[in-house]
């Protein structure tokens, strides 16, 4: 039987400078600090915003998770700054990691307890089947703190006057809406298969046009890429107030990303070649407000993919964004994408058509890599009733990443 998981608890990404990283996702992205751990061996900075939380990990290529080392993670094997740890809340660390052995997964790190003068914690460390991913089991129903034990505090969280600078105005983030993975061609199926098997994930069809045995193939103009999603179902526990099926979704979606042999150069072959594997290509941030945070975000500093300018300019994006009840201009000036989740009838402007109120669509706009590599980026979402990804956005995605590559090469040439 799979693993039961409670919720996510954070991504860990391990970089050369985690104060660099760290400085950034604090200035120009408004987390705030929620506990630092600093060794001889390792730096270890815990950031938050809602229920979303990364760890910046720094630690010397090649140490193990051993005293003075990391906690809750170990060090990858690559050199290659990476996002490379997904962590789980579950309830007994012991008989998850069994299982988890059972099932035939490499446990590096066994269960081992932490402690500080606020509670104390268990945690294991798994191995994923994707590239260098691992997983980090963690049971904190004995901790107190704000983070985990061996993280100190900031002296005021939230409530120092640098922090208070930095986190303050409308940068809506609530938490992860998805976790997508970049892994070479036709290893979707083994992928989905080991996440079934070992933590229960089910199926989650991307869009209505899916095929549930191929996923969700986006082909033609310089796209080819083939998504396939996965969501996890919590089981109900005794006491718990729960929709009526007795199960309730974690907030957030995996999907996986593989590209189609016959494009070419690409945002996912890309991401294999200069992460050298396959890993976590991309977090999208759910936010409740878009347009704001993605202003927000602008004037702090954070670089955006922008669309091609013929994507606002098309009549039909033109009026789809209108018909969401969107501004096309405030959309254009920031990058934000849309796309519309309607059947055709619908879209045909029929008399179900009703406007704003009868749209299912999301917003969605994607930073440059935050590495130096082509490599981990991060995206805002805003859901308007749609849960999947729109072939649109994806689209306008891909062509502006090409159009950026190419500029790159000719400046190099
Ligand atoms: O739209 C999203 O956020 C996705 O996760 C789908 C996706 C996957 C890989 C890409 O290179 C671009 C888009």
């Amino acid at each position: 039987m799979a693993v039961q998981l409670q919720r996510l608890s954070h991504i860990a990404l391990h970089v050369r400078d985690s104060e660099r990283l760290a400085r950034d996702l604090l200035r120009r992205f408004r987390f705030q600090l929620c506990g630092t751990r600093v060794t001889e061996r390792a730096k270890q900075i815990a950031l938050r915003r809602g229920s979303a939380v990364f760890v910046v990990n720094e630690s010397r290529v090649g140490e193990r998770s051993e005293p003075g080392g990391l906690l809750y993670d170990v060090v990858p094997a690559q050199a290659v700054d990476s996002a490379c740890n997904v962590s789980f809340e579950v309830k007994d660390v012991e008989r998850a990691t069994l299982r988890l052995h059972r099932l035939g997964c490499q446990v590096v790190v066994p269960p081992r307890p932490v402690e500080d003068e606020l509670g104390w914690v268990t945690y294991s460390v798994v191995r994923s089947v994707v590239g260098n991913i691992s997983h980090t089991l963690i049971d904190r129903s004995g901790y107190r703190g704000e983070f985990l034990p061996g993280f100190v505090q900031p002296p005021c969280p939230g409530d120092c006057a640098e922090e208070r600078e930095v986190s303050g105005g409308p940068v809506a983030i609530s938490h992860f809406d998805h976790i997508t993975y970049a892994c070479p061609r036709r290893q979707s199926v083994q992928i989905m298969d080991w996440y079934r098997r070992c933590f229960g994930f089910q199926r989650f069809l991307v869009n209505r046009s899916e095929d549930l045995n191929h996923g969700y193939v986006i082909e033609g103009n310089n796209v080819g890429l083939r998504l396939t999603a996965m969501e996890y179902w919590k089981c109900s526990e005794v006491g718990m107030a729960m929709p009526t099926n007795g199960q309730q979704k974690l907030d957030c979606k995996f999907v996986i990303a593989e590209s189609l042999a016959s494009q070419g150069k690409n945002q996912i072959d890309t991401f294999l070649d200069q992460h050298h594997g396959a890993g976590i290509q991309h977090v999208g941030l759910y936010t409740t407000d878009i347009v704001s945070t993605c202003k927000f975000l602008t004037d702090a500093g954070v670089q955006f993919f922008c669309p091609p300018s013929a994507y606002y300019n098309e009549t039909e994006k033109w009026q789809e964004i209108m018909k969401a009840g969107q501004d096309p201009e405030l959309l254009s000036q920031y990058g934000i994408l849309l796309d519309s989740d309607i059947d055709d009838e619908h879209w045909k402007g029929e008399a179900k058509c009703q406007g704003p109120a009868n749209t299912r669509y999301l917003m969605q706009t994607f930073t440059k890599p935050i590495f130096s590599e082509e490599t981990f980026f991060l995206e805002l979402i805003e859901r308007k009733g749609a849960s999947g990804f729109g072939e649109g956005n994806i689209r306008a995605l891909w062509k502006s990443v090409q159009i950026c590559m190419d500029q790159q090469e000719d400046k190099n040439l």
